[in-house]
């Protein structure tokens, strides 16, 4: 089976979660695209669900497959959450914004009662750091910021090469990625990120950063899709913690 198919077959079994009248976030990328092409598929049948995307691109997706839309700012919260991830530790810990959502990914899984992370097993890390991490920026005052996430690395005991995030496709101009909140991206190369809570501290104290792509205590269950068959793997603290 191809990775995509183990991408299917993860957001298939995150839908079955999914109850009439819930309201629901809904995630970025390519296996929380097959979520969305599902849930359309259940709301063509019937199913009754509003829901609010984490990016334009799964606003476009959403609208293509008929599943209703609202904003945080219409509605109090979300039942749940289902997105995607690029690495997911033993602790549900996650490493996020491989597709440059990370802002909205937050905001949206933080107003969710659950967040079901949903992804192919090759996601799943002893030790997130691998990928790298994305942070996203301010582009005023970029030297500023990036002397401060350097020293907070430092202080966090990691290291690792920064690079301003650069578009993909359309020729590969060279042009920054800029992302749907208008700033830009510094993916950090650091390999392994022992204590993801720390660095997610420090990191949220610079001003120039927006957001980071450490996503600590927000996931509630991870579905993991693999060659063996489906995994689902349980928080095991509540949320937030
Ligand atoms: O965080 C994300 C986007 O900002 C995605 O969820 C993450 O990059 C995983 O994407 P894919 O499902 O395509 O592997």
């Amino acid at each position: 089976m191809d990775m995509d198919q183990l991408k299917r077959q993860a957001a298939a079994r995150a839908l079955e979660e999914v109850r009439d009248g819930m309201q629901l976030g809904l995630g970025t990328g390519s296996t929380a695209k097959h979520f969305v092409e599902l849930l359309g598929e259940r709301v063509a049948a019937g199913l009754k669900v509003i829901g609010v995307p984490t990016s334009e691109a799964t606003r476009a997706d959403a609208e293509r497959c008929g599943v209703p839309l609202t904003t945080l700012d219409e509605i109090d919260h979300l039942d749940i959450t289902v997105d995607g991830a690029d690495e997911i530790d033993p602790e549900l810990n996650l490493i996020k914004g491989g597709g440059g959502a990370l802002l909205r990914e937050k905001i949206v899984a933080a107003a969710s009662d659950r967040m079901i992370v949903i992804a192919d097993d090759s996601k799943w890390v002893p030790t997130l750091g691998s990928f790298p991490l994305p942070i996203e920026v301010i582009p005023f005052g970029l030297g500023a910021t990036r002397r401060a996430i350097e020293k907070a690395f430092a202080e966090c005991g990691v290291s690792g090469q920064m690079a301003v995030r650069k578009a993909r496709g359309g020729g590969g101009d060279g042009h920054v990625f800029v992302t749907d909140g208008g700033h830009w991206i510094v993916d950090a190369r650091l390999g392994c990120i022992a204590d993801p809570p720390s660095l997610a501290r420090a990191l949220s104290t610079i001003p120039g950063v927006v957001e980071h792509g450490l996503f600590i205590g927000l996931a509630s269950s991870a579905v993991l899709a693999g060659g063996e068959g489906i995994r689902v793997i349980e928080r095991r603290k509540p949320k937030g913690d």
